[in-house]
């Protein structure tokens, strides 16, 4: 008889166990399947291990674990080929560099390894310009395009840095904190955005969030990360509850309805 077959489909990674000197961070961890589609959380505590996990899943970071993409077997692949398919946007912002936005997305794009696994029969100049381009104005930036990058704000260089992860055409996306630098408007802004290019790409989009309020109305599901081991998964309001919060964060908190249904974490205090 055979046993569970692993699912064809999404992101998964199994046997994950990362240490840094004696010290276990992730311990025979399982995460996923993280469906095509769909936009995941990670949510956890300071110093949880988000960031190891999610370097560990790109090949960033070596491990002993078995992580698969849509069937295929990531572990087996030279880092190149996997980038080009599972893309890491870490938590610092883009460099600072004395280089204008447009070349940087540019840059980018030819060595991902983009060209690779989606051959552009004749791409000419003017078409990778055009998709550069057309990735700025999907973040609203394409004003920016002759920019130096070292002119930009922190929130204008995280949209760039979107915009250059996106422009490489991944299969998953793993964004480890995407809103940390923007205002409100582009937080809901950059959700949206990736709410409609994953489900219209069926890309695998996983990303690390600390604002519940976002991972409850705009993520199709949340991983939570406590201690070394994933301890639960689910639709955002069935894992978000009052318990939870004060297990995993340490807060006495209530999971409230507005009158327009959306849900929102109301923190009394910490315990
Ligand atoms: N290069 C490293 N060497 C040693 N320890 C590390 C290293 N990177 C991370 N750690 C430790 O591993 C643990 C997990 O760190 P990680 O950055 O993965 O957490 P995180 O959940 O992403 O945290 P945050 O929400 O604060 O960004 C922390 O205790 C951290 O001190």
């Amino acid at each position: 008889m055979k046993g569970s077959a692993p699912s064809v489909t999404g992101l998964t990674a199994t046997h994950l166990t990362v240490r840094y000197g004696k010290r276990t961070v992730l311990d025979d961890v399982t995460a996923g399947p993280f469906p095509p589609g769909k936009v995941c959380a990670l949510l956890g505590p300071n110093g949880s291990g988000k960031s190891t996990l999610m370097r560990a899943v790109a090949g960033l970071i070596p491990s002993s674990a078995s992580v698969t993409l849509n069937g295929a077997d990531l572990s087996r692949m030279t880092l190149t080929d996997r980038t080009a398919r599972c893309l890491y946007l870490p938590q610092a912002l883009p460099a600072s560099v004395h280089l204008p936005v447009l070349e940087a997305l540019i840059a980018a794009r030819q060595t991902s390894g983009h060209a690779r696994f989606f051959p552009a029969s004749g791409m000419q100049e003017t078409d990778t310009v055009q998709a550069a381009l057309d990735s700025l104005s999907l973040f609203g930036i394409p004003h920016l395009a002759m920019q130096s990058m070292d002119e930009l704000s922190g929130g204008q260089r995280q949209l760039v840095g979107l915009a250059q992860a996106l422009s490489r055409k991944p299969e998953a996306l793993l964004l480890d904190e995407p809103l940390s630098a923007l205002d409100l408007h582009h937080q809901f802004a950059v959700m949206d955005i990736l709410r409609r290019e994953t489900a219209a790409h069926q890309l695998v989009t996983v990303l690390v969030l600390h604002d519940l309020n976002i991972a409850l109305n705009m993520t199709d599901a949340v991983t939570i990360l406590h201690q070394g081991q994933i301890i639960a998964s689910g639709s955002p309001a069935t894992v978000l509850t009052p318990d939870l919060l004060r297990d995993v964060y340490r807060v006495q908190a209530r999971v409230e309805a507005g009158a327009d249904g959306r849900k929102f974490v109301s923190v009394g205090g910490i315990v």
